[in-house]
């Protein structure tokens, strides 16, 4: 378009968005949980890092193409799942794929999601990746029917969330008391056979208020599941790579790996769910540190500039995924809206690229960015009550 009043950057599209959405939506959207120091932080951290470029490169042709799972891609930047994109605009995940497809961008798709995901699938160009994010329910073979489904349809990985057995307490909803409107239906539930599950696995959101909504997810979630019993179960029914989303330290990158996982998204639900737990980009070295090339890392929250992706590039991740922007623009004005915000960010990400010196994603490396000092020092209770320092540097 030539001339249009499209906004400028993220920034301006989340005020944009605030306008033109129902205050309870919203809400839902944009709050992070209790005091919500975690969904700031996602944002702030980034600014404290700094870049480190460099001149007099030919920076004449910039690419953003890069591997993920092996195969090629166009960007690193991707699409976070999110729960109910027709409470943005009613063309919800059909459009919001048509976006990413036209982006190049993968999309993970919610198990929460308004549209089949068959039908979300459908909307690729042939080049696009999609993985399939899952919630494992108490009853087991639920999340099962769904796995199975995905990899049918041509899903590439499974993401596990892992940082949800149950949600977070939103303060935002609580208030406003939040119910999605009951017209908008969870279409991966609409197969009959689990609409009538007797644990009540509905494709029905009239149910649903601020806290039942939060209770149900609660009720159905499965929290017995564990490193043991979760990952070689899913191996067991699928035969797509796994791939845990919401991890944030060393430890839990190493039990990623010893159980086969094939990456890790360093996440932390967009500070929706343990309030006070590290920021993305802190925890992301430590992370990329145990991965040790073994398996890929990603990260995703509080990405609101090209300069945000480039830094978690710098520090190792494979590919940044956003949710929040991509939501702002379907609200804005659909597709076209979704399409711009990834849009705005790859074209800040080439910009940033094309000022440091650096023409492929492979030549961001750590040299490129400086690390605020002492970041974050973890502690562990030591002998005599004095404090040993776990990880001097993260
Ligand atoms: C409205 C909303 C719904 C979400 N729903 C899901 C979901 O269904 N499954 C999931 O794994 N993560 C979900 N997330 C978390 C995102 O995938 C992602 O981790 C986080 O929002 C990224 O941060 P950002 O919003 O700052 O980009 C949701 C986030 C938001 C904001
Ligand atoms: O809102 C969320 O963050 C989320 O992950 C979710 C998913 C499904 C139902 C409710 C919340």
């Amino acid at each position: 378009m030539e001339f249009n009043n499209d906004p400028v950057c993220i920034k301006d599209l989340e005020k944009l968005a605030m306008r033109v959405m129902p205050g309870g939506a919203w809400g839902y959207y944009d709050s992070g949980a209790n005091g919500e120091q975690t969904k700031r932080d996602n944002e702030d951290s980034f600014s404290e890092y700094r870049l480190h470029p460099r001149m007099l490169r030919d920076v004449s042709q910039i690419s953003t193409e890069t591997t993920i799972l092996g195969q090629k891609v166009k960007t690193p930047l991707g699409v976070a799942p999110c729960a109910m994109h027709k409470l943005a605009h009613p063309g919800g995940e059909a459009a919001t794929s048509r976006a990413a497809a036209k982006n190049g961008s993968i999309m993970i798709l919610s198990t929460y999601s308004t549209t089949s995901l068959e039908k979300v699938i459908a909307q690729g160009n042939g080049d696009t990746q999609y993985w399939m994010q899952l919630y494992v329910y108490q009853n087991r073979s639920v999340s099962e029917k769904l796995v199975r489904r995905a990899e049918k349809a041509g899903f590439k990985a499974l993401v596990l969330t892992v940082d949800a057995p149950v949600l977070g307490r939103r303060l935002v909803d609580a208030r406003n008391k939040f119910n999605p409107p009951p017209h908008l239906r969870l279409e991966n539930f609409m197969d009959p056979e689990v609409a009538n599950d007797p644990a009540g696995y509905s494709s029905s959101l009239a149910y649903s208020t601020s806290e039942t909504f939060g209770a149900t997810f609660g009720a159905n979630g499965d929290q017995t599941l564990s490193w043991a019993n979760g990952i070689s179960w899913l191996k067991s029914i699928t035969s797509m790579p796994i791939i845990v989303k919401g991890i944030l330290t060393a430890e839990d990158t190493r039990l990623a790996i010893e159980h086969g996982c094939a990456g890790v998204i360093v996440s932390n639900h967009g500070g929706r769910q343990l309030d006070g737990a590290l920021a993305t980009i802190d925890a992301l070295p430590q992370v990329v540190e145990a991965a040790d090339d073994k398996i890929e890392v990603y990260l995703d929250g509080g990405v609101r500039r090209g300069s945000d992706i480039f830094k978690a590039l710098a520090l190792g991740a494979r590919a940044v995924f956003v949710a929040r922007p991509v939501l702002w623009g379907l609200a804005y004005k659909g597709e076209h809206g979704a399409y711009h915000a990834l849009d705005l960010l790859q074209k800040e990400l080439e910009l940033t690229m094309t000022l440091s010196g650096t023409t492929k994603v492979s030549e961001i490396d750590e040299s490129y960015v400086y690390r605020p000092a002492n970041r974050w020092i973890r502690y562990a209770p030591g002998k005599n009550g004095n404090p040993k320092k776990l990880l001097a540097k993260l």
